[in-house]
């Protein structure tokens, strides 16, 4: 655990929630200080149609609220895409860019993360930069070159540790059940950490790297425990607020 770097524990609800799931949101935010004894920042990014009022819920409670991504431009004829600013005037604090699932399902590349994550600050908010390799990438031993080229092309050279989160989410270990070793996740971090430094100076160093895939409360005081590991990006246990709150957990003193 890298003690200066305050972690953050963020939910990403992916197309999932409804109204009737603010009741579980509501749960987690009067939850949270007490399950982590005020130690982390907590922050669930939920799909656009469900943030302006998630916002409202956990207002006053220990949680943030983001969205799950954005569009590069400020405003125009996008049809069904929303922007930064329509993210933050509905009250959020982040938005992830770069996700896997939007890199697979949209094609979008390095370079248009990057301009989104340029679009999340004119918007004022904080981007959360997702990374991380495929299966068929780690098995041929790619891992660490793909990340190299993730970050160079994903984080823009004036990123800061106050308006970005990187997120290393291992694509084969999302909703699978599956996680790397804490050995694997070690390497990942540090190299990302050296990288970030390289490309950053003294932001690198105080950036947050948190770990996606498969985080649940039975293994996330093992993964949390990592080196470079200032938090985590949690899908599946982030819809309930008992998964979500023992993550928290872990981090109480
Ligand atoms: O993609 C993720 C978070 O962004 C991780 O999802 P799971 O926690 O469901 O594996």
């Amino acid at each position: 655990m890298s003690p200066s770097i305050r972690p953050l524990v963020a939910g990403n609800w992916k197309m999932n929630g409804l109204s009737a799931d603010l009741e579980e949101l509501k749960a987690m935010a009067t939850g949270f200080e007490e399950a982590c004894g005020g130690a982390v920042d907590g922050l669930i990014c939920t799909p656009a149609t469900l943030i302006e009022r998630a916002a409202r819920t956990v207002e006053g409670q220990g949680l943030s609220v983001g969205g799950e991504d954005c569009h590069a431009k400020e405003s125009g004829a996008h049809t069904g895409d929303v922007s930064a600013e329509m993210i933050a005037d509905c009250g959020a604090s982040h938005i992830i860019v770069g996700h896997s699932e939007r890199r697979t399902d949209h094609g979008e590349s390095s370079q248009t993360v990057a301009e989104k994550a340029k679009a999340v600050w004119r918007g004022g908010l904080v981007a959360i930069i997702c990374v991380g390799e495929t299966e068929a990438q780690r098995k041929a031993g790619e891992t660490l070159e793909v990340l190299d080229e993730q970050i160079a092309g994903s984080v823009p050279g004036n990123a800061t540790a106050d308006n970005m989160v990187v997120a290393y989410e291992p694509v084969w270990a999302i909703g699978t059940g599956l996680t790397p070793t804490v050995d694997d996740v070690a390497e990942a971090h540090a190299h990302i950490r050296a990288r970030l430094v390289e490309r950053l100076g003294e932001h690198g160093e105080a950036v947050r790297i948190l770990y996606g895939g498969s985080v649940k409360p039975s293994n996330a005081a093992e993964l949390m425990a990592v080196d470079n590991v200032n938090g985590a990006l949690i899908g599946g246990a982030s819809l309930k607020a008992q998964d979500f709150l023992g993550i928290a957990a872990t981090y109480r003193g």
